[in-house]
C-alpha cells in the first residue's frame, strides 16, 4: 500500500475546543496539511496565537501559531480540498453549505446536517460503509467534489460502537437504556458556569437525549436498497431510551448502558466480553491501517478486566490511545433487560475532532475524497 497523497486542509471553528483539538492532531497527520483556518469575525484578521484561547496540554503548533484566521468563507481557502469543521452549531449549517457549494469536501462535527436524507452521519469505527451515499448527495445537489460529512454526536459515538459490536455478535438488539454522565467540556468554552457545575448535577442537557436516540438508529440502520437514503433501522426495530447528566468532569463522557438482545436465550457476560474486545472495525482494512487510517485506535473498543471492577473513569481512561477507542467495564447480568455495562468515550476526541479525522481517511482511501 502506497503513502496517500498529501492534501491541505482547512479547519473551521478553529479556535474552539474542538478546532483546537483538530489542531493539534493534524499537526502530527502524515498527509493532512492545515494551511487555512477559520472562526469569526471576532477572530479573523489576527494570527492565530492571538485569536486563540489556548486550554489545550501542549503549546499551540509552531507550524499554525501565526496562521492568520480568516471568515469562514469558502473563496479564503481556495488552496484546501477537506474542510474540518469545529463550527458553533449556531452558524455552521450555512457556513457547511457554502463550502459544499464551493466543492468542499466537508467534515462535521455540528449536530445541523446529522438529519439530512443525504448526508451521511458516520462514526468510522462502525459506519463508514454509509460513505456510499456520497455520489447520490452530489447529483442532487449538482456538484463534482462536493459534499457533507457529519459526525455524530459525542455520547451517541461512545454507544454505538459497542452496539455495533453486538449486533455483529450477537444479531439485532431489541431494547438500549442508556444514562450518561457527560463533561463540561462538552458544552464548549467557557461552556457550563463553574457555579452550576462545581458540587454539582445537572440532570439536563438540552437536546441530547433526543439526538441519542436519533442518531443511534441513522448510523446502526443500513441504507435503502436503492442505496439513496437511509432506513434508521426499520427492519428489526430498536428502542433507545436516553438520560443525560452532566457532571464536574472535564473531559470524558461516561454512559451506564442495559441492553436486550432478540436471541433468546441472550448472551452470557463472558460471551459479550469477547465480542466487545475483539470487534475490528469494519472498513478500516486491517492491513494496511496505519497507513491509510493513521488516526484509527490500534484497538477500538478496550474492555477492562473483570477484575479492574471500578473501570473505567475519565480521568484515569479517557487518553488510552489518544482517545481514539471506546473503553468499557463491567460487563454483567442485567436483571431488567440482559446485559449492562459502562463505557467511556473522550469526547473531544473520538467524540469529536479524531472521528471527523479518520472519515476524511477513510474517503480518501476510498477515492471519495477526489485530490
Ligand atoms: N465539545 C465537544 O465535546 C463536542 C462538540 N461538538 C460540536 O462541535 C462544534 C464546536 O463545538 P465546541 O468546539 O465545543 O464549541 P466552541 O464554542 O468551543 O467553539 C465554537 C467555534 O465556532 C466559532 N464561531 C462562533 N461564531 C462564529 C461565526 N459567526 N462565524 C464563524 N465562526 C464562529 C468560534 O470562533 P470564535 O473563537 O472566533 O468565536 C469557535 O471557533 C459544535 O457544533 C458542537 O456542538 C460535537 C461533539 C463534541
Ligand atoms: N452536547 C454535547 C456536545 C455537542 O456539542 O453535541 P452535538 O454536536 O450533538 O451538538 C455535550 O454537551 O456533551
Amino acid at each position: 500500500m502506497s503513502q496517500p497523497k498529501q492534501v491541505n486542509v482547512g479547519v473551521l471553528g478553529a479556535t474552539g475546543t474542538v478546532g483546537q483539538r483538530f489542531i493539534l492532531l493534524l499537526a502530527a497527520h502524515p498527509f493532512f496539511h492545515t494551511t487555512g483556518l477559520g472562526a469569526s469575525p471576532r477572530s479573523a484578521g489576527q494570527p492565530y496565537h492571538r485569536a486563540v484561547r489556548w486550554k489545550q496540554t501542549s503549546p499551540i503548533p509552531s507550524s499554525v501559531r501565526d496562521i492568520v484566521v480568516k471568515e469562514c468563507k469558502p473563496e479564503e481557502f481556495a488552496d484546501c480540498v477537506v474542510i474540518f469543521s469545529g463550527l458553533d452549531a449556531d452558524v455552521a449549517g450555512d457556513i457547511e453549505l457554502a463550502f459544499r457549494a464551493a466543492e468542499f469536501a466537508v467534515f462535521s462535527n455540528a449536530k445541523n446536517h446529522r438529519r439530512d436524507p443525504v448526508v451521511p452521519l458516520i462514526v468510522p469505527l462502525v459506519n463508514s460503509s454509509h460513505l456510499s451515499i456520497i455520489p447520490h448527495q452530489r447529483s442532487l445537489h449538482s456538484l463534482q467534489k462536493g459534499f457533507i460529512v457529519t459526525n455524530a454526536n459525542c455520547s451517541t459515538t461512545g454507544l454505538v460502537v459497542p452496539l455495533a459490536a453486538l449486533e455483529h455478535a450477537f444479531g439485532p438488539l431489541e431494547s438500549i437504556l442508556v444514562t450518561t454522565l457527560q463533561a463540561i467540556s462538552g458544552a464548549g468554552y467557557p461552556g457550563v458556569p463553574s457555579l452550576d457545575i462545581f458540587d454539582n448535577v445537572v440532570p439536563y442537557i438540552g437536546g441530547e437525549e433526543e439526538k441519542m436516540e436519533y442518531e443511534t438508529l441513522k448510523i446502526l440502520g443500513g441504507l435503502t436498497e436503492d442505496g439513496k437514503s437511509f432506513d434508521l433501522h426499520s427492519n428489526t426495530p430498536l428502542r433507545v431510551s436516553a438520560s443525560c447528566n452532566r457532571v464536574p468532569v472535564i473531559e470524558g463522557h461516561t454512559e451506564i448502558v442495559s441492553v436486550r438482545f432478540a436471541q433468546r436465550p441472550p448472551p452470557s457476560p463472558e460471551e459479550v466480553r469477547q465480542a466487545l474486545a475483539s470487534f475490528t472495525p469494519p472498513g478500516i482494512p486491517e492491513e494496511s491501517a496505519k497507513v491509510v487510517c493513521p488516526s484509527a485506535p490500534e484497538r477500538a473498543i478496550v474492555v477492562h478486566d473483570v477484575l479492574e471492577v471500578d473501570r473505567p473513569q475519565p480521568r484515569l481512561d479517557r487518553d488510552f490511545q489518544g482517545g481514539a477507542g471506546v473503553n468499557v467495564g463491567r460487563v454483567r447480568e442485567c436483571p431488567v433487560l440482559d446485559i449492562k455495562f459502562v463505557l467511556l468515550v473522550n469526547n473531544v476526541a473520538l467524540g469529536a475532532a479524531t472521528s471527523s479525522i479518520i472519515n476524511a481517511e477513510i474517503a480518501l482511501e476510498k477515492g471519495v475524497i477526489q485530490v
